[in-house]
C-alpha cells in the first residue's frame, strides 16, 4: 500500500508544515502566551457547540457570499494579519493576498509585514486587471512615534487598502515561552518592509527581539481618546482587533468606530481569556447591530466557520492556517486552504439545510452540555 497522503483538511496542512518549517519560525508561528491554555481552547471551544441541522429545504444551490463596508466577498473566510510571513515561504504575505483575491475573501497586512503595503497592492494588480477583486483591509499597531502611524495609515490609503484593524490588546507583548527560551531572530535576509532599512535593527540585539520591538516602539498609553483622534485622521472605517467583552464592544460603538473583530491574538497576549467563539455572542448582543463583528482564533474548519457566523459573526479570519499553507506551497498551498475551508463550509450549510449566510442564526446550533446523557 502506497504511503502517500493526500492532504485532506487544515490540520494535514499544519502536520505537513511543521516538519518543514525550522526550531526558530516554530516557536515564533506556533505556540500562544505563557502555558498555551487560550490558543488550545480557541480551537477545542467551537467543538463544544453543536449542529442542530433543519432537512428538507432546497440546497441545491448555496451561497457563501458576504457583504462588509459595501463590499461583497465570496467567502465569509478571510486572511488574518500576521507578522512576517515570508519566514513560512519566499512568496510571503503576497501569496496570502493574491489567494484572497482569487477566491474573493478579505485580506488583512500586519504593520510588521516583511512585504510592504504597496508591494501588496503590485502582486494582486494583474489579477484585478484579469477581473478578480482585491479587497485589503491593513492592521495598525499605534507608535509612541504617532507620525510613523499617520504615515502608515496614509499610505494604505494611497496602496487602495480600505480598512483599518486597530490591533487593541497589545500594550506590551504576552509572555510567549519558546521565544524567552529559545530567543527570535528574524533572519538576516529578511526586514521589516513597511519601514526603511534599519527598522528594529536595535531590538534586534535582543534575544528576545519581538518584544524588545514592541516594548520601545509601541504606545502603552494607547485609549479609546486615541482611536477618537485616529477616526478623525482617515476616512477608512476602523475595526478595532482584540475586543473579548460586551463593555468594551459598547465602549467602540459609543466612539464611532466602525466594526470589531473579537479576537484574542490567537492566544498570543493575555493567556487564560475565554476562547473567542465564547466571548462572541455577549459582543454581539452589545453592539445590537450597529456595526460588523468579526472574529479569529481557532479556526480549523468549515464547521467552526459555520459555528461563528450561527452566533452573529459576520466574518472569520484565519491565522496560523496561512502560516502553515504558506510553508507547505506557498500561493498555492493559500489556494488549497480555501479550497477545504469553503467546500467544508458549502457542505456544513447544505447538510444544515441553508443555502445562503443570511440564514444561518442561533437555532442551528446548540451548546454541547445541553446534550442528553447517553
Ligand atoms: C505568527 C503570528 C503573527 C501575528 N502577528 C500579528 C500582527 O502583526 N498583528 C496583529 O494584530 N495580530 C497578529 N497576529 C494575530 C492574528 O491576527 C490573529 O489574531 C490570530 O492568529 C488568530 O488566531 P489563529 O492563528 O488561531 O487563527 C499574529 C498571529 C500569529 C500566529
Ligand atoms: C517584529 C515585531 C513583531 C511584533 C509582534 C507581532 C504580533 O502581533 C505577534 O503576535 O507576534
Amino acid at each position: 500500500m502506497s504511503a502517500f497522503k493526500k492532504i485532506a483538511n487544515i490540520q494535514d496542512i499544519e502536520d505537513a508544515a511543521l516538519k518543514k518549517l525550522d526550531r526558530n519560525v516554530l516557536d515564533y508561528y506556533g505556540p500562544g502566551a505563557q502555558d498555551n491554555i487560550t490558543n488550545k481552547d480557541n480551537k477545542l471551544a467551537y467543538d463544544r457547540y453543536q449542529l442542530c441541522p433543519r432537512v428538507l429545504r432546497d440546497v441545491s444551490n448555496v451561497d457563501m457570499s458576504v457583504s462588509i463596508f459595501g463590499h461583497t466577498f465570496k467567502t465569509p473566510v478571510f486572511v488574518a494579519a500576521s507578522a512576517m510571513q515570508k519566514m513560512a515561504n519566499p512568496i510571503g504575505e503576497a501569496g496570502a493576498a493574491r489567494s484572497a483575491c482569487k477566491n474573493g475573501a478579505g485580506y488583512s497586512l500586519s504593520t510588521v509585514s516583511t512585504t510592504s503595503l504597496e508591494d501588496i497592492s503590485k502582486s494582486v494588480a494583474p489579477l484585478e486587471s484579469q477581473g478578480h477583486q482585491s479587497v485589503r483591509w491593513f492592521q495598525l499597531y499605534v507608535y509612541k512615534d504617532r507620525l510613523k502611524s499617520l504615515d502608515l495609515i496614509k499610505r494604505a490609503e494611497n496602496a487602495g487598502f480600505t480598512a483599518l484593524l486597530v490591533t487593541a490588546d497589545t500594550p506590551y507583548l504576552g509572555r510567549r515561552l519558546a521565544n524567552i527560551r529559545h530567543g527570535f531572530m528574524l533572519p538576516d535576509h529578511l526586514r521589516l518592509a513597511n519601514f526603511d532599512k534599519g527598522e528594529g535593527d536595535s531590538a534586534k540585539k535582543d534575544s528576545n527581539y519581538i518584544s524588545k520591538y514592541i516594548s520601545d516602539q509601541i504606545d502603552p498609553s494607547l485609549s479609546w481618546k486615541d482611536l477618537k483622534w485616529l477616526k478623525t485622521q482617515t476616512k477608512l472605517p476602523i475595526l478595532v482587533k482584540g475586543v473579548l467583552t460586551a463593555e468594551d464592544a459598547k465602549l467602540v460603538v459609543e466612539n464611532g468606530l466602525d466594526g470589531i473583530v473579537v479576537s484574542n491574538h490567537g492566544g498570543r497576549q493575555l493567556d487564560g481569556v475565554s476562547a473567542t467563539i465564547d466571548a462572541l455572542d455577549e459582543v454581539v448582543q452589545a453592539v445590537d447591530n450597529k456595526i460588523p463583528v468579526l472574529i479569529d482564533g481557532g479556526v480549523m474548519r468549515g464547521s467552526d466557520v459555520f459555528k461563528a457566523l450561527a452566533l452573529g459573526a459576520k466574518a472569520v479570519f484565519v491565522g496560523r492556517p496561512v502560516l502553515w499553507s504558506l510553508a507547505l506551497d506557498g500561493e498555492k498551498g493559500v489556494d488549497l486552504m480555501f479550497d477545504i475551508l469553503n467546500e467544508e463550509l458549502r457542505l456544513t450549510m447544505a447538510l444544515s439545510g441553508v443555502s445562503n449566510v443570511s440564514q444561518i442564526d442561533k437555532s442551528y446550533i446548540k451548546p454541547l452540555a445541553t446534550r442528553s446523557k447517553l
